[in-house]
């Protein structure tokens, strides 16, 4: 039985169509990465998915008592508000003080229990929200661009950790990302998003599909494509992508 299920998801925000019949399925212990340029409907899926939104049309189905770990973009913290590690781990709720050990020793933030979540660095806050969702032993681990901000030696870290997580807890993983490139060799699955699926499959597959390459850019044999998607992504953060509509 699938973790979560999507069927014929469509999504507006006024007149601005986001999602078009998006259908969706995770299946357990599977990394599923989904991959789209800006604006294309990546966090709008996930919010529909998680139950944050509710879609115009279509229905979700997740498995009954469905254990959901959610990372978000980034932490949303009143910089004024004091805020340990410690207390940050143990909201919403108090935590049993042996699975915040281990989930600090899963996600190697042990030692900035004491620290202030704030004076952290992004890596060392992604780390803390990723154990903080890790109280939930959740059977689907939910993360929006768990690495915005991290550089690339930090990102491939971070997916190396996420893998290793699936692993040892059987979790399955979707995730949303920018950037195939980074995260092709930690995904089973890659779903490439323009407001409706373009394609998917195993990321060689979605690299080489034409509705990809569309979106991303053509090039010599791919890598250069790549390269330059990659290229761009890391200079013009703000830019606009006015892409053809696949
Ligand atoms: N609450 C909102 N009200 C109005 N428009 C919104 C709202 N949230 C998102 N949008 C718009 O919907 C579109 C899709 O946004 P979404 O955040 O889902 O895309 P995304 O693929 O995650 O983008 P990015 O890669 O830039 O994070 C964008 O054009 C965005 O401006």
């Amino acid at each position: 039985m699938s973790l979560i299920e999507a069927k014929g998801l469509s999504l507006s925000y006024g007149a601005q169509p986001v999602l078009e019949n998006v259908n969706i399925a995770i299946e357990p212990g599977e990394i599923v990465t989904l991959v789209g340029p800006n604006g294309s409907g990546k966090s709008s899926l996930v919010k529909v998915l998680t139950g944050q939104l509710k879609p115009d049309a279509g229905k979700v189905r997740r498995k009954p008592g469905l254990r959901l770990g959610y990372v978000p973009q980034k932490l949303a913290l009143e910089r004024s508000l004091p805020m340990t590690v410690a207390r940050f781990l143990n909201l919403p709720e108090r935590r049993d003080p042996e699975a915040i050990r281990r989930a600090s020793k899963e996600t190697g933030i042990e030692g900035l229990e004491h620290r202030q979540v704030a004076d952290l660095s992004g890596g060392q806050q992604q780390r803390v929200l990723l154990a903080r969702a890790l109280l939930t032993s959740p059977e689907l681990l939910i993360l929006d661009e768990p690495t915005q901000g991290l550089d690339q030696p930090g990102e491939a870290a971070f997916y190396l950790k996420l893998e290793h997580l699936r692993d040892a807890l059987g979790c399955a993983v979707l995730m949303v990302s920018h950037d195939l490139h980074v995260v092709m060799s930690a995904s089973d699955r890659v779903i490439c998003l323009n407001h409706h699926i373009c394609c998917e499959g195993t990321p060689h597959v979605v690299r080489d599909a034409p509705e990809y390459r569309a979106l991303f850019g053509y090039g010599t044999g791919g890598a250069l494509a790549l390269y330059q998607h990659e290229h761009d992504h890391h200079h013009h953060h703000q830019h606009d992508h006015d892409h053809d509509h696949v």
